[in-house]
């Protein structure tokens, strides 16, 4: 058995009557929209055989499963990084075991610095599109065509029907949800302003170190993905203050609040 089969076995003799249909993926300083699920089935990552261990700070590291919004959901408390060591290889671990368990849909949320001064700390972007600047990709290697396609059309990674219901919630609620280019760049090290200016002359919005794999991971085993950054930071150099991964969970935390009740409607408007 491949490592994922044996966490969603793992993970399946867990959840006895709970089918969770969508996933959802906190980033950093956005771990407390897990407190509010309903009947919480809790397992820590360190249980899932095959699971990594987060190692970030702000990050939980555990799988909270249960109701929000009307919704039985999967939610990860904390993600994993290709800058933990993690290779790209495990990073297909979560993902295709939350499909196996039976999640059609992703949300995946964020922190991420800002490339427009208009774009404020404290602004949420939902992602149209990605740009992948690490030359680095989970689906390199062997190709299980019984998972999906060795060459996996990228021309809507984030589901256009998803987007378009966030939004009309997002509007109904008044909150202003901006839309954007997601940048991902390995890390662990922020950008150097030079970098900024050259990301945004490439098309990027906003930038960071995640999501974008998840991404990959997802659209190859046939779940659609929807993605929504919380902006903690204007991009290195543009506002002269020092970047810290202290700013970005202070920031995210703020965001946290807002963005859960998004996702909350948005989980109810499912119905
Ligand atoms: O997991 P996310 O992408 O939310 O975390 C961001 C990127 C780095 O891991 C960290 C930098 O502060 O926050
Ligand atoms: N790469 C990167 N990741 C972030 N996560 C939160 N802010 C940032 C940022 O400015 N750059």
């Amino acid at each position: 058995m491949k490592a994922y089969q044996l966490s969603a076995e793992y993970l399946r003799n867990k959840l006895s009557q709970r089918k969770p249909k969508v996933a959802i993926i906190l980033g950093s300083g956005l771990g407390s929209l897990a407190d509010a699920i309903e009947d919480p089935l809790i397992i820590p990552y360190y249980d899932i055989p095959g699971f990594p261990t987060a190692t970030v700070h702000g990050h939980k590291g555990q799988l909270v499963i249960g109701t929000l919004g009307n919704q039985e959901v999967a939610c990860m408390q904390g993600r994993f990084h290709l800058y933990e060591g993690i290779s790209p290889e495990v990073l297909q671990i979560p993902l295709r075991a939350l499909k196996l368990i039976g999640c059609e849909q992703v949300l995946l949320t964020n922190a991420a610095g800002s490339l427009h001064s208009e774009m404020a700390p404290g602004s949420l972007m939902l992602i149209e599109d990605h740009i992948n600047f690490t030359g680095l990709n989970p689906l390199t290697g062997e190709n299980d065509e019984a998972i999906g396609p060795r060459f996996l059309d990228l021309t809507q990674a984030y589901d256009r029907d998803m987007r378009t219901s966030i939004q009309r919630v997002a509007k109904e609620m008044k909150i202003e949800l901006h839309n954007g280019v997601y940048l991902w760049a390995v890390g662990p090290t922020f950008e150097t302003p030079a970098e900024i200016r050259m990301f945004r002359l490439l098309g990027a919005d906003a930038i960071g170190m995640s999501t974008v794999p998840e991404t990959l991971v997802a659209r190859h085993c046939g779940m659609k993905v929807a993605a929504i950054s919380s902006i903690t930071n204007l991009g290195a150099g543009m506002s002269g203050n020092a970047l810290s991964h202290e700013e970005t969970l202070d920031e995210g935390q703020k965001a946290a609040k807002l963005l859960g009740d998004l996702i909350v409607k948005w989980l109810e408007s499912l119905l």
